[in-house]
C-alpha cells in the first residue's frame, strides 16, 4: 500500500474541511480526488505532504508516517500544488535546477523521468517561468515536482484553467508516469478526467461519497436517465422540475439529464406534458449515467 488513510479530520474554526476520511491507494495507483471548489481537497494534500497537522486520525506514506516521519516524506514524495508553485522571475532552466539542488540532485542525473515532459519545453528553457502559457506553466511545475524521483506524486487540481488540448497531453504524461510505478493522487473538479483514473473518490464538503473505480460508480447509479432537449433550454428546466414525477434535473452539455419517480415511466407522457406547456421540437432518449450524473444524486442524499 503506498498511502493510507484512516479517519483524518480536520476543522478550521467552525469549519469541518475533512470529517473521518479513509482510504487506501495502492503502490503505482492513479487514483482521483473529485469534488467541487471547498470540498477539502487541498486541506488533503497538505496532510498527507505534512505541511498541516490533522486534528485527528493517521496516514502513511510510502510507508512513512506523516507526523513521526515528516522528513522522510517530504524527500519522498513530489507535490505541485494547485496554484502556480514556480518562481516566476526564474527562467524555465533556473526553475528546474533549483528544485534539484534543494532535493541535493541534478537535473542530468534524473533527467530520464522528465525528458518526455521537458523536451517539450526545453526550446523556452531561457524564458521566465512568469511568461509561459498556462500549459507550459503545468509542465514546468510537473518537472520540478518529479525532479528528485519521487515513490509518491501528489497533483492538486493541475489542469484548472489549462486548454483541452493541454489537459488532454498532462492526462497523457500521468498514465506514462504512472507506468514508470510513480503512485499518483491527482485532484480535480473535472469530472470526465475522473474517468482517466483507475479509482476515484468523490468528496464533498469534507466527506467521502463514493469509492470506486469510474466504471463501477457509474454502474451503481440508481435510475434510468434520459437526455431531453426542446426549442427553448430555460423553459424546459423550469418545466422539467415543476413535473410531478420528476426525481431530477440536471443540465448536462446541450441537453438536460431527466430521470423520473415512477417504475414505469412513459416518455411519451413527459413530451405531452412538455407540448402544453408550450415547448416544440422535443426529444427524449435513454443515455447513460456519467460520473457527474452520480456525484449529483450521491450528493442530495
Ligand atoms: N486556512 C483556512 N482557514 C479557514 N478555512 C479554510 C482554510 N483553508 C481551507 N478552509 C476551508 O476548508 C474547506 C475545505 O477547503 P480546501 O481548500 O481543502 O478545499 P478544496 O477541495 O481544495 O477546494 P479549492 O479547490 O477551493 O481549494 C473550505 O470550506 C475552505 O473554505
Amino acid at each position: 500500500m503506498s498511502i493510507v488513510i484512516e479517519n483524518i479530520s480536520k476543522t478550521y474554526g467552525k469549519v469541518s474541511a475533512l470529517d473521518t476520511i479513509s482510504m487506501d491507494i495502492d503502490q503505482g495507483e492513479l487514483y482521483g480526488l473529485i469534488g467541487p471548489d471547498g470540498a477539502g481537497k487541498t486541506t488533503l494534500f497538505r496532510i498527507l505532504t505534512t505541511l498541516l497537522l490533522p486534528d485527528k486520525g493517521m496516514a502513511t506514506v510510502a510507508g512513512y508516517d506523516i507526523i513521526k516521519d515528516f522528513k522522510a516524506i517530504r524527500k519522498h514524495v513530489g507535490y505541485m500544488p494547485g496554484r502556480f508553485s514556480l518562481y516566476q522571475d526564474l527562467t524555465v532552466e533556473e526553475n528546474l535546477n533549483f528544485f534539484a539542488t534543494i532535493f541535493g540532485t541534478t537535473i542530468t542525473e534524473n533527467y530520464d523521468l522528465i525528458k518526455d515532459i521537458y523536451v517539450q519545453i526545453e526550446p523556452f528553457k531561457n524564458r521566465r517561468a512568469g511568461k509561459l502559457s498556462g500549459g507550459m506553466k503545468q509542465k514546468l511545475a510537473l518537472s520540478c515536482a518529479l525532479i528528485h524521483k519521487p515513490k509518491v506524486l501528489f497533483l492538486d487540481e493541475p489542469t484548472t484553467g489549462v486548454d483541452p488540448v493541454s489537459r488532454k497531453e498532462f492526462w497523457e504524461m500521468l498514465k506514462r508516469l504512472q507506468e514508470k510505478g510513480i503512485t499518483i493522487l491527482v485532484s480535480t473538479p473535472y469530472m470526465d478526467e475522473a474517468a482517466l483514473c483507475d479509482r476515484i473518490a468523490l468528496i464533498q464538503d469534507g466527506k467521502i461519497l463514493e469509492i470506486d473505480t469510474p466504471e463501477a460508480i457509474v454502474k451503481h447509479y440508481p435510475k434510468p436517465i434520459y437526455n431531453i432537449g426542446a426549442n427553448n433550454t430555460y423553459l424546459l428546466i423550469e418545466k422539467l422540475n415543476t413535473y410531478a414525477h420528476k426525481h431530477s434535473v440536471f443540465p448536462f452539455g446541450e441537453y438536460i439529464h431527466y430521470t423520473d419517480r415512477r417504475d414505469d415511466f412513459n416518455p411519451k407522457a413527459l413530451k405531452n406534458y412538455l407540448e402544453t406547456e408550450g415547448l416544440e421540437d422535443i426529444h427524449i432518449e435513454k443515455t447513460k449515467a456519467t460520473i457527474e450524473d452520480t456525484f449529483m444524486e450521491l450528493a442530495k442524499q
